[in-house]
């Protein structure tokens, strides 16, 4: 076909594709998110709201694109770290980047409403950028997140500190600078321990350490996108199962984590139903989803019997409630990844070996 003589403008366009074999990590970070905290009143020192909406729309880019293993998140950012070998867009970091970014963004938007139920839409549309960094091993990848995670300890205990002075101790912002400048960690444990009768360690994790996404087996009949649970007191381990009616799966929380692999400590939060109490039904792009997904499933059960027809399955499963039918999908929790426990653990297959895998770009 002939070219049109406008067409050496492609020419200008340059080259970026990132270096083969390395590890990619996108990092993306709300734009002054200062101001649109502030516009849109979320609570200080942390936002349970913010963080889980947060979660959700990570959790998205995780659905669309498969070659990330892990993403973590705190505040307003989020890491998300691409397999070596991927073959994503031939490696283009602009399409790469702004893919996350936009994802990102745009599910931050249309899951808005599910946390913040009072107003249907944010004052203003919150915008994020995003950057490319390429490690070249694994000691680097680890350090990066625990460089992230080391700031998230630092920066909410010295926020927790800070806003207890201001809110509970009645003093000036400037005045409560002052008075934290020069403390370490220890001196900060210590005031809000003794003067404001607050347990750091105690405080929910999700603030303390971030929030980690993991692909892990998850049961069959949990919704991928089920809404995250707005308040502390609906994390799994509280009483979700019960201020939740709507669990139609009749599994509790209780009875889901350890079919995860999860700490299953009270930290952990994992999909749910939706809180506004109703049922949630499959569309038909779920459906194509989930018949994809069944490609994945297992069946785990306790006696290693084999079962050979669809019907003796079927009969199985519901005589024996311990048959859980299982699927790979995004688990969300607030655990340690500083140091080898977690990476040589639940995350070795993060790290581990590559298995040949074709890349899907939707
Ligand atoms: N109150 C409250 N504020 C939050 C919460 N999460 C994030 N923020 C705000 O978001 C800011 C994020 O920090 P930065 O990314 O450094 O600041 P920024 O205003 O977004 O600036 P740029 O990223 O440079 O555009 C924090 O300083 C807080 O002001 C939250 O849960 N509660
Ligand atoms: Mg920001």
């Amino acid at each position: 076909m002939a070219k049109s003589k406008y067409e050496y403008v492609k020419e200008f366009e340059t080259d970026d594709k990132l270096l083969r074999n390395v590890y990619i990590l996108v990092r993306i970070d709300g734009k002054g998110f200062h101001k649109f905290s502030a516009a849109h009143e979320f609570t200080k020192p942390n936002d349970v709201r913010a963080l889980n909406l947060m979660n959700h729309a990570a959790r998205h880019v995780m659905h669309e694109l498969d070659d990330i293993l892990i993403a973590f998140g705190e505040s307003d950012e989020f890491s998300f770290l691409f397999r070596k070998s991927t073959g994503l867009y031939q490696r283009r970091e602009a399409k790469i980047v702004s893919t996350v970014v936009s994802l990102f963004t745009s599910a931050y938007v249309y899951y808005w409403n599910d946390y913040f139920k009072e107003s249907r839409r944010s004052l203003y549309p919150p915008a994020f950028d995003g950057r490319a960094v390429l490690y070249p091993s694994e000691v680097e990848v680890k350090d990066y997140f625990a460089w992230r995670q080391a700031d998230t300890h630092i920066n909410n205990l010295f926020n927790t500190s800070f806003w207890a002075l201001v809110e509970k101790g009645g003093m000036t912002p400037k005045a409560a600078e002052i008075r934290l400048s020069g403390t370490d960690s220890k001196d900060k444990n210590e005031m809000l321990f003794t003067e404001f009768n607050t347990n750091y360690s105690k405080l929910p994790a999700i603030f303390r350490k971030g929030s980690v996404l993991l692909r892990e087996q998850i049961p069959k009949d949990m919704h991928k996108d089920a809404i995250i649970p707005t308040l502390p007191d609906t994390l799994p381990g509280s009483t979700c199962a019960d201020a939740n009616p709507s669990l139609s799966t009749g599994a509790t929380q209780a009875s889901v984590s350890p079919a995860l692999g999860s700490t299953a400590d009270a930290d952990s939060v994992v999909a749910t139903p939706t809180s506004n109490g109703s049922t949630e039904h499959e569309t038909d792009d779920d459906k194509k989803r989930s018949i994809e997904g069944d490609e994945e499933e297992t069946f785990e059960n306790d006696d290693d019997k084999v079962y050979e027809s669809t019907t003796e399955v079927a009969e199985a499963r519901s005589a024996a409630p311990s048959l859980k039918r299982m699927k790979k999908g995004v688990v969300i929790d607030h655990i340690d990844i500083i140091g080898e426990k977690f990476w040589s653990g639940r995350g070795a297959y993060i790290l581990g070996p590559e298995r040949k895998k074709k890349t899907r770009t939707k």
